[in-house]
């Protein structure tokens, strides 16, 4: 099976009630990871690259090992997607390199820090859109910054995100804005503001309603009910992990992440991609560190990725499962993008707004 289109694999997650994991991946081992497990479990998947990655791994290696995973899996749905890009000419790069799904993040201006105005966010998205769509290719717009509810920090942890403080009103996506700009854009998928945020350090407590707002998940569900919802910054930041990197020597605070339980409710009212790296991140540094202080005279590379690679699939797996993907991937018929192309010139993939 070929890359396939977002749209598609978004559209039968909605239909039949579950949610997809979109995991960040840079390189080899974790690539292996998402598929492995995705092949255990039979989910379908979504891989995606962010600006870092493609600098990390250069831009040939990143399509190169996406490229991989569809040889390796024909029979898995894929879609290899590029997570916040910071304006069009970026997101115009990446289909010109074979993506075929964009966010284009114009809730931040494009040095992907200052929080933009609405007006710019509709007009960057919906060139996007219109650039997108003749092709076939997906487009996830962001709405609202990510940030902190508790203290009002932005989300700048990993390069992308606001920086500073925000109040609650730029920290949570309104429901009446979203449909303005769902309507005016006609973007494929929308990344929310809930108080989440990008990295480990999301919550000091176990979250409660006041700090990670599902409720307006499900306000702004009813307002746009077939765009599909992102919820980014969504790793959960297992305890059990942060005990295993601690145990061998590093030095992580204490900190909490969005727990699945809560996922699995916004799954319920139109949450269907739900962006995950920090998890992988620290799923592999428990398992190296471990790796190498149980064996310090080891020094093959190939030793120590594999529990790392092993400790990423597992993470992969469990949220496979969680979200309700098991079984999905032999369920999709892959359309190819030319079709899914037609389809949006038929205005068949149009946003319906309440
Ligand atoms: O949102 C993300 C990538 O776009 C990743 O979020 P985490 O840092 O919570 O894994
Ligand atoms: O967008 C956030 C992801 O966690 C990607 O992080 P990165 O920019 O460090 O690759
Ligand atoms: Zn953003
Ligand atoms: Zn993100």
């Amino acid at each position: 099976m070929a890359l396939v289109s977002m749209r598609q694999l978004l559209d039968h997650a909605a239909e039949h009630g579950y949610g997809i994991p979109a995991f960040n991946v840079n390189n080899l081992e974790q690539v292996q990871a998402v598929m492995a497990a995705a092949d255990e479990v039979g989910a379908p998947v979504i891989l995606q690259a962010s600006a870092g990655a493609r600098k990390y791994a250069g831009e040939s290696f990143i399509k190169h090992l996406i490229q991989a995973a569809v040889e390796a899996y024909p029979h898995i749905p894929l879609v290899m997607h590029q997570d916040h890009g910071t304006s069009p000419k970026v997101c115009e790069g990446a289909i010109n390199l074979g993506f075929g799904s964009v966010m284009m993040d114009g809730s931040l201006m494009d040095d992907g820090k200052t929080p933009a105005s609405f007006e710019y966010n509709v007009d960057v998205t919906r060139r996007v859109v219109e650039m997108s769509h003749k092709v076939g290719v997906t487009v996830e717009g962001e709405l609202g910054c990510l940030g902190n509810l508790e203290t009002g920090d932005a989300g700048e942890e990993d390069g992308i995100g606001a920086v500073g403080k925000l109040d609650h009103s730029q920290m949570l996506t309104d429901p009446e804005e979203a449909a303005t700009f769902v309507k005016a854009t006609q973007l494929d998928a929308l990344a929310i503001a809930i108080g989440t945020s990008h990295g480990a350090y999301k919550f000091s407590r176990k979250p409660t309603g006041d700090i990670l707002a599902i409720s307006r998940v499900k306000e702004i569900h009813k307002r746009i009910p077939n765009t599909h919802l992102v919820m980014h910054g969504s790793s959960s930041v297992p305890q059990e992990l942060l005990a295993i990197i601690n145990q061998y020597g590093g030095k992580m605070k204490e900190t909490f992440g969005v727990p699945v339980e809560e996922i699995q409710e916004a799954i319920k009212h139109g949450v269907r991609k739900i962006n995950i790296d920090t998890d992988i991140r620290l799923a592999m540094t428990g398992a190296v560190r471990k790796f190498l202080f149980e064996n310090p005279d080891k020094f093959d590379a190939r030793e120590w990725l594999k529990p790392a690679r092993e400790a990423a699939k597992l993470v992969c797996k469990q949220r496979y499962m969680e979200f309700g993907c098991e079984g999905q991937a032999g369920k999709i018929q892959a359309r190819s993008l030319v079709d899914i192309a037609a389809a949006y010139a038929r205005g068949e993939l149009a946003q319906v707004v309440q």
